[in-house]
C-alpha cells in the first residue's frame, strides 16, 4: 500500500527516488518551504499557518516550534515522482466533469466543487478503485446529492508528500477508461431545470373553508428552493370525479409537472391514488420505500410526472418527494428500480 520510505542515519529520507533532507529549525532561515505547514487550534483554527514556497525568517521560529516543527524538510524531487500538491491537482484535473471546478491546492488536498444548482454525479465504483491503488484519497459527497453552487463534491490527496508518477499515471488510466465506456466525466453535476407545476390540493375540510390551506405554501416553497415555479394551484373536494377532472385541467395548460396533495393513505375518503389512475397515469410507483414519504405515488401522465403527495411533504422538511423531485428535475426518467432501490439508507423518520 504505501511507498517504500527509507530513513536514514544521515538526516535524510528516500521516497522513491527522490530524496528529502531535514534541516534543523533554527538553520532554516532562508529557506524555502517544501509543502504547506498546519496549524490546529481545537475549537478555534486548522489551517495552513505557513505556505509552500514562503521563505523562513527568523520571526518565524517561535511559531514553528508552537506547532511541533523542530524540523523542515528540503525536497530533492526526482522526475519520476510528483509533489503532493502537484498529484492532488492531477487527480482533480482526470476526474473533473460538468459543472465542476477545482483551485489551488492546499495541505496537499484539491477540492472539487459544484459550478451549479443541481445533483451530484458520483460513479461510485471508480472512487472505489481510485482508492483500492493505496496511497491516495478520494473522498466524495454521496451520489445524487443536491448540490448548490460552490458546494463541495470531492477532494483528492495523496498520503505521503511525494508520490511516484506512476500512481497518477494510474488514477489518469482509471479515469480515462471510464470516461470512454460511459462517455462522462466520473464526477459531475447535472444541474436542475426550472420547471412549472400545477398543483392540486384536495380535502374537503380545505375545500370547505374548515381549515386553512398548508400543502400549498410548502409545495410552493420547495420548488422554489429547487429553482422551479407552482404557477396554479386548483382546490378538490375528496371526490374522485372532480379530482380526475381537475388533473385533465393542469395537465390541458402544458405544466411540466402535476402535483396532487392530501388523500393519499388508507381512509374511504383517500380518494387521489384512485383519481390519479383514473385519469389515465401510468403509475410507476404507489408507495415508496422511504420514511417519511412512504405513501407518495409517482407515475407519468401523457409523459407529465405526477406526483401524489401525502400530508408528511407538507409537514417534515425532507421526504421521498425531495429525493425523487430533485431526479426529474435533473432531467431522469424514474423507474419502478428507482423507486425500489429508494429503501436502502431512506429511513429519515421512524
Ligand atoms: N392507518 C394508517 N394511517 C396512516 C397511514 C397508513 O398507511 N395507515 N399512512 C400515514 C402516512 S405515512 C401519512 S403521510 C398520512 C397521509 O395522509 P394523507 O396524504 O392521506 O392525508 P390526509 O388524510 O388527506 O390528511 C392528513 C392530515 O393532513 C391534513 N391536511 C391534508 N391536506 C391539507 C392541506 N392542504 N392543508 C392543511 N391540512 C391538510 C388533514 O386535514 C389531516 O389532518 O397518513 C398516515 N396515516
Ligand atoms: O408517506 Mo407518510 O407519507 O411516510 O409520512
Amino acid at each position: 500500500m504505501t511507498s517504500p520510505e527509507r530513513s536514514r542515519n544521515d538526516g535524510t529520507t528516500l521516497i522513491g527516488s527522490s530524496r528529502l533532507r531535514e534541516v534543523k529549525v533554527e538553520d532554516a532561515v532562508g529557506m524555502v518551504l517544501a509543502h504547506d505547514l498546519t496549524q490546529i487550534v481545537p475549537g478555534q483554527f486548522k489551517g495552513r499557518l505557513f505556505r509552500k514556497g514562503h521563505v523562513v525568517t527568523s520571526e518565524d521560529l517561535p511559531r514553528l516550534k508552537d506547532i511541533g516543527k523542530e524540523h523542515l524538510f528540503t525536497i530533492e524531487l526526482a522526475d519520476a515522482d510528483l509533489h503532493e500538491d502537484d498529484a492532488a491537482v492531477r487527480m482533480a484535473r482526470a476526474l473533473s466533469g460538468d459543472h465542476v471546478a477545482y483551485g489551488e491546492p492546499a495541505e496537499g488536498k484539491a477540492s472539487l466543487k459544484s459550478t451549479a444548482h443541481g445533483l451530484a454525479f458520483i460513479a461510485r465504483e471508480m472512487v472505489d478503485e481510485i482508492n483500492r491503488l493505496g496511497d491516495i484519497a478520494l473522498a466524495t459527497v454521496v451520489d445524487r446529492r443536491v448540490v448548490r453552487t460552490g458546494e463541495a463534491l470531492a477532494a483528492t490527496r495523496v498520503i505521503p508528500l511525494i508520490v511516484p508518477k506512476l500512481k497518477i499515471e494510474a488514477v489518469e488510466d482509471i479515469v480515462s477508461a471510464y470516461r470512454a465506456a460511459h462517455g462522462i466525466a466520473p464526477i459531475g453535476v447535472r444541474p436542475f431545470r426550472r420547471m412549472t407545476a400545477g398543483l392540486l390540493t384536495t380535502g374537503s375540510e380545505v375545500y370547505s373553508g374548515r381549515i386553512q390551506d398548508k400543502f400549498g405554501p410548502a409545495v410552493s416553497a420547495k420548488l422554489a428552493e429547487f429553482g422551479s415555479e407552482v404557477v396554479e394551484q386548483r382546490f378538490a373536494p375528496d371526490d374522485r370525479h372532480t379530482i380526475v377532472n381537475e388533473i385533465h385541467y393542469l395537465r390541458k395548460q402544458g405544466y411540466d409537472m402535476i402535483l396532487v396533495t392530501g388523500g393519499m393513505s388508507v381512509d374511504p375518503d383517500d380518494r387521489t391514488p384512485g383519481a390519479i389512475a383514473e385519469a389515465g397515469a401510468d403509475i410507476v410507483s404507489y408507495g415508496t420505500p422511504m420514511l417519511p414519504g412512504s405513501m407518495l405515488l409517482f407515475g407519468y401522465l401523457q409523459g407529465v410526472p405526477i406526483f401524489g403527495l401525502p400530508g408528511c411533504v407538507m409537514h417534515d422538511p425532507y421526504t421521498s418527494f425531495d429525493v425523487l423531485l430533485s431526479r426529474v428535475l435533473a432531467g431522469d426518467t424514474i423507474a419502478r428500480e428507482d423507486i425500489v432501490g429508494m429503501g436502502y439508507g431512506g429511513l429519515h423518520r421512524s
